[in-house]
């Protein structure tokens, strides 16, 4: 892979700044591609500093990034300052962590970079600032959209035995349920199987469809959406030639062999998906955003404002994101 990725700044008091310069740190042990962050050089140089961390950081065009990032960390500005100290954000946060995400889109769709990976943003911090997205995924559609339709772009978690996907995303459970539709699943699912075919070289995906309720509804008798959303669904994606099952009851699909016989579970909210793969691989983890023009991953993980700044943040999850970013983006060039 010849072009760096772009890694954007995330929240400045979260441990988006460790995670960044561990990785780095690390970049041949993990055999990671090249990439710069999309942020501000002081706030990296002053976390090293408080990380008792020697940290050689350039600021450099992006051009340059791939060549300064065998003896520095490449910072490509983006001209926000990030003034927050660990754990605590500040004026500056929301601004640093939006810019930052604007410029490294800006730099892929440009054909400068070769993806995007995102370090965490706090939710809560862009919301009071007026951000009006729930998160990255709904953002990245919208700056995606170039003058045209917004693409529906879909969540998914992954990691070497499980792939997971969430229907509804950040809604509360009461609205996931209430805004659920045949629908929604079968274009969620139909993107899946699209990306996973072009982006992960998976010919066939299999997907395994999760019931909303417990047991699947029991034939009825403990909720009807199973019946009357989601088994069409399925019905639908059969009969255009995907191998999908379901509707299976989502306490029996995660087990280590059930996991075996399929690619990617398609769930029907955020924790149902979520709380399999982070129990069983928070350390690797990787959220990728699906449906987008561009490749775009993220460790699975916030922003854990508790050990930001103190050393204890671990950069596996960044790590495996930079690795299947840089192998996505590569099976996409074809
Ligand atoms: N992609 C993104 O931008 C994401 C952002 N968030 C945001 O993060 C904020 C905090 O969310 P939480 O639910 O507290 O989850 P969190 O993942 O930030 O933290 C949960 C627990 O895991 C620990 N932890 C997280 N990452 C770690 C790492 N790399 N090494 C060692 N320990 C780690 C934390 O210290 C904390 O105890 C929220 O504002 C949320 O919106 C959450 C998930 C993804
Ligand atoms: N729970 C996953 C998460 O919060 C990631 O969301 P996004 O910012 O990648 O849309």
């Amino acid at each position: 892979m010849t072009k760096p990725l772009a890694l954007s700044l995330g929240e400045p008091a979260g441990i988006g700044p460790d995670i960044t310069i561990a990785a780095w740190l690390r970049r041949d042990a993990a055999q990671l591609p090249p990439f710069y962050l999309r942020g501000d050089r002081d706030c990296i140089v002053r976390r090293a500093r408080a990380l008792g961390v020697e940290l050689p950081v350039a600021e450099v065009a992006i051009e340059d990034a791939s060549t300064a990032f065998a003896s520095a960390l490449p910072v490509v500005a983006t001209g926000l300052a990030a003034t927050a100290e660990p754990g605590r954000p500040d004026d500056t946060s929301a601004a640093a962590a939006i810019g930052a995400i604007r410029s490294a889109v800006d730099d892929v769709r440009s054909g400068r970079a070769a993806a995007i990976v995102t370090n965490p943003i706090a939710k809560s911090v862009l919301y009071k600032a007026g951000f009006a997205h729930p998160g990255h995924t709904e953002f990245l559609a919208e700056l995606a959209r170039d003058g045209g339709a917004t693409p529906q772009p879909v969540m998914m978690l992954w990691c070497p035995s499980l792939a997971v996907v969430p229907v509804t995303i950040h809604v509360s459970l009461r609205d996931a349920i209430a805004q659920l539709t045949t629908e929604m699943i079968v274009s969620t699912a139909r993107i899946v199987v699209r990306d996973l075919q072009s982006r992960l070289g998976i010919a066939a995906p299999r997907l395994a469809i999760a019931g909303l309720n417990p047991h699947a509804g029991e034939d009825g008798s403990l909720g009807t959406e199973d019946r009357s959303i989601v088994a069409p669904a399925v019905e639908i994606l059969r009969r255009e030639g995907i191998d999908a099952r379901g509707p299976l009851p989502a306490d029996t699909m995660f087990h280590a062999a059930a996991r075996t016989r399929y690619d990617c579970a398609i769930c029907m909210y955020h924790d149902q998906a979520l709380i399999p793969i982070k129990t069983i691989a928070f350390d690797e983890g990787v959220n990728v955003t699906l449906g987008l023009p561009f490749v775009r991953t993220s460790p699975d993980h916030g922003t854990a404002f508790d050990i930001a700044g103190t050393g204890r943040a671990d950069p596996s999850s960044l790590i495996a994101a930079m690795k299947l970013a840089a192998r996505m983006a590569d099976a996409s060039r074809g």
